[in-house]
């Protein structure tokens, strides 16, 4: 039985020929909403250049507002922030934004009053305990009791958080030890974090918060793998540009792959903490050629994609992506090492499964990934869950079955709000090749 029409249904694009694109992303969701944050508790103004405008940041910054920091969008999108006394008293909103929901209660710890936070209905789903635990741990009051371990909660700070040592099992995001070290210089005493789970996801986006508080003059070790120890003391971030969203260049790099034909990303940085950057090794594996002419990261694909057997733990956010890539494979491929997505906008390893085999695929779970054989696609609606890269990967999968449809392509604005005219320019492209 097909579904009843849907006006608000995206036709997702399918083209007749090879694309050829130059593809301009915009900033990094992790790297701007990190040096929101840092500027917030900074002890100096900052201005952050070339930043993401997106749901999930402009979360950020209503949420550092409500904390008393000052951020003013200049003229061309830069954002002046000038940190002021954290201040209590007020409401945050996470909406989806595990940056916010995770990072800011941190923050909230060194205010002066309490702070209430709640999010979406569904992301009163997403892990929240071990965060709410570590701030428990550090003394700092939580009340969660109507729903212990998620949103919503409120965060009853004392003014000052002394730190010290402390563990967290961060096995169900990375973003619980980012959210600790990025408020750490603040704490009296500083930090002493170990990690005591079984696995830890996201490693490259730990590297990033340590390596945007070294930048930002503040003193990191990192005594062994799952240690960190952060020196008490100001955070001078200086003015920063960020970079463009290496993870949301994935969709217009895979596209390459799926369509044919080329697609290029301009302002690939040479060195990064951005997981995105496993991107050009994940295309190559999968039958894409990668080329780089100066800053500019080229993809060039035939139109017949491979499968690949894949670790995806460092960079579970891929994991869309490269579904969608191997939905459209000739032979399996078994994603490794991403339990954790479970925890993310939606499940994201029940949504994947769901729409390949709405669609007359194949793909199963299994306890730490996804296995995905080769079999023909038909066209059909995809559901997005409000999950941005359920939306994306719908996309991928449009430009090669013909009649597919997203539900919700606004949730896009996650951290791309201009994805579907960005994707409609590309897939313009094809034909025109040069
Ligand atoms: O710190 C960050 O900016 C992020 C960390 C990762 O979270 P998990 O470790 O929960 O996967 C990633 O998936 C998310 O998109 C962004
Ligand atoms: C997991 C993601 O987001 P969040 O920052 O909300 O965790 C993501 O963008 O893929």
């Amino acid at each position: 039985m097909s579904a009843p029409p849907d006006l608000d249904a995206w036709p997702a694009p399918t083209p007749s020929a090879p694309i050829d694109a130059l593809v301009d992303v915009p900033g990094s969701k992790s790297l701007t909403n990190r040096h929101l944050v840092l500027a917030a508790l900074a002890d100096a103004p900052t201005t952050i250049h070339a930043p993401l405008h997106s749901r999930d940041s402009a979360l950020m910054i209503a949420a550092l507002r409500t904390l008393g920091t000052g951020i003013v969008e200049l003229p061309g999108g830069d954002l002046a922030v000038t940190p002021g006394p954290v201040t209590g008293g007020g409401h945050v909103d996470g909406g989806l934004a595990g940056t916010v929901m995770r990072f800011v209660p941190v923050v909230a710890a060194l205010a002066d009053a309490p702070v209430s936070f709640d999010g979406d209905p569904y992301a009163r789903n997403r892990p929240m305990g071990p965060v709410l635990d570590a701030l428990r741990s550090l003394g700092v009051g939580v009340d969660d009791a109507a729903t212990p371990g998620f949103l919503p909660f409120t965060v009853l700070p004392s003014g000052a958080v002394r730190g010290g040592q402390l563990t967290v099992d961060a096995s169900g995001s990375s973003q619980f030890v980012s959210a600790l070290l990025l408020s750490a210089p603040r704490f009296t005493d500083g930090l002493d974090l170990r990690h005591v789970g079984a696995t830890l996801p996201s490693v490259p986006h730990i590297d990033m918060t340590v390596a945007l508080l070294r930048a930002a003059g503040v003193g990191v070790d990192v005594p062994e793998p799952g240690h960190w120890v952060v020196t008490p003391g100001p955070i001078r971030p200086g003015d920063v540009v960020v970079e463009p969203d290496l993870s949301n260049a994935g969709p217009f790099l895979a596209a390459a792959l799926a369509a044919g034909g080329s697609v290029r990303i301009p302002r690939w940085p040479a060195r990064t903490t951005q997981p995105g950057d496993l991107l050009p090794g994940l295309l190559e594996r999968m039958g894409g050629t990668v080329r780089r002419d100066g800053d500019v990261l080229q993809v060039t694909g035939t139109g017949v994609v491979t499968g690949i057997d894949a670790d995806l733990s460092p960079a579970g956010e891929l994991t869309p992506t490269i579904a969608a890539l191997a939905a459209l494979a000739t032979t399996p491929t078994t994603i490794r090492g991403v339990a954790h997505l479970r925890g993310h906008e939606t499940d994201r390893l029940a949504a994947l499964v769901a729409e390949i085999t709405r669609l007359g695929g194949d793909a199963e779970e299994t306890p730490d990934g996804l296995v995905i054989r080769p079999a023909d696609l038909h066209g059909g609606r995809v559901r997005s869950y409000d999950d941005h890269r359920m939306a994306t990967f719908g996309a991928v999968l449009g430009l090669a079955v013909p009649g597919i449809e997203v539900d919700d392509v606004a949730t896009t604005a996650k951290t791309l709000p201009d994805f579907p005219s960005m994707w409609g320019r590309m897939v313009g492209s094809a034909g025109h090749a040069r």
